[in-house]
């Protein structure tokens, strides 16, 4: 971590690993439709990794994943054998009431913690076993936040704020950054701060600073929470163009609108994952 409390708040919510992000994000506008010449197969990418998903080339997989808490008041099991992986391409909706496990679930895949019993998988390897300076790495290379608050730097703009993951690397990827904003419609908007923008605009530079790292999976906690129903509709609407380039989601809701929007839906109870018909 840094010193510089900017540098920590980019490390914390997106890493600071990059590669060549602005071509996958180009990419990310095609709404999946293939077989194009015969109109009654025609299918989406995410049908399509929905299903045959193939665990063994899963971004991100969860294997009999068990995970207990031990603390004061006894054990609680917050997850119990829970199986479920991330494919290219779909938007998943995670849901369950309070205290059910999702945020336990998140941060697993997060690689922010680890279970109990059962593994983790990226790309069909155990993450169990890497090193913290490892694991880092990994999620930064691999996965992209979005949380209900943004998690932006107050005193950046937005092109700073998509960039600074990237501080740490040599080369200067404003541009990258620019094309980042451009794509979530925010190009005129580059040099405005945090309080110059509404609610689904800094939603839309933290969606863009997620993908600096061009990120297999996107994590999202709550994504449309701090927004209103239309602002989040048009956030949904760019996580889901994102979804079909390519990029696996991830998101835990309490919002109707965000199931709407997800290819499927999982539902926890008491630490069991249920496969909804949403
Ligand atoms: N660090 C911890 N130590 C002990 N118990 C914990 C810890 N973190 C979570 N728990 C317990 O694990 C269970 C699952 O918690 P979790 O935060 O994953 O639920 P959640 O579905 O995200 O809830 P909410 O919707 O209210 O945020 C709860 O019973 C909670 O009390």
């Amino acid at each position: 971590m840094s010193d510089d409390p900017a540098a920590s708040e980019a490390e914390r919510v997106v890493g600071d690993g990059a590669s060549d992000a602005a071509g996958a994000v180009a990419g990310a506008v095609d709404d999946g439709a293939v077989a194009p010449s015969d109109p009654d197969a025609r299918v989406s990418a995410a049908e399509l990794a929905a299903r045959e998903p193939d665990p063994t080339t899963a971004p991100l997989r969860l294997v009999d994943v068990t995970k207990r808490y031990e603390g004061g008041g006894g054990t609680v099991t917050a997850l119990s054998h829970v199986d479920f992986a991330v494919n290219a391409g779909e938007v998943i909706a995670v849901i369950g009431p309070s205290g059910s496990g999702k945020s336990t679930m998140l941060n697993l895949l997060g690689l922010l913690d680890d279970p109990t019993e059962g593994r983790v998988e990226l790309h069909g390897t155990p993450v169990a076993g890497r090193s913290e300076r490892e694991r880092t790495d990994v999620r930064r290379e691999t996965i992209g936040f979005v949380f209900q608050d943004f998690h932006l730097i107050p005193t950046l703009s937005a092109v700073e704020n998509v960039r600074l993951p990237t501080a740490f690397l040599p080369g200067d990827y404003t541009d990258r950054a620019v094309d980042l904003l451009e794509r979530v419609g925010l190009g005129d908007r580059l040099d405005h701060t945090p309080d110059e923008l509404s609610g689904g605009q800094k939603q839309r530079v933290a969606i863009a600073r997620s993908l600096i790292n061009e990120p297999d999976v996107l994590l999202a906690d709550e994504p449309t929470g701090n927004l209103d129903r239309d602002t989040g509709v048009s956030v949904l609407e760019e996580i889901r163009s994102i979804a079909r380039g390519g990029v696996g989601v991830v998101a835990v809701t309490h919002d109707d609108l965000v199931t709407d929007y997800a290819d499927r839906t999982v539902e926890l109870v008491d630490g069991v994952l249920e496969e909804t018909d949403g």
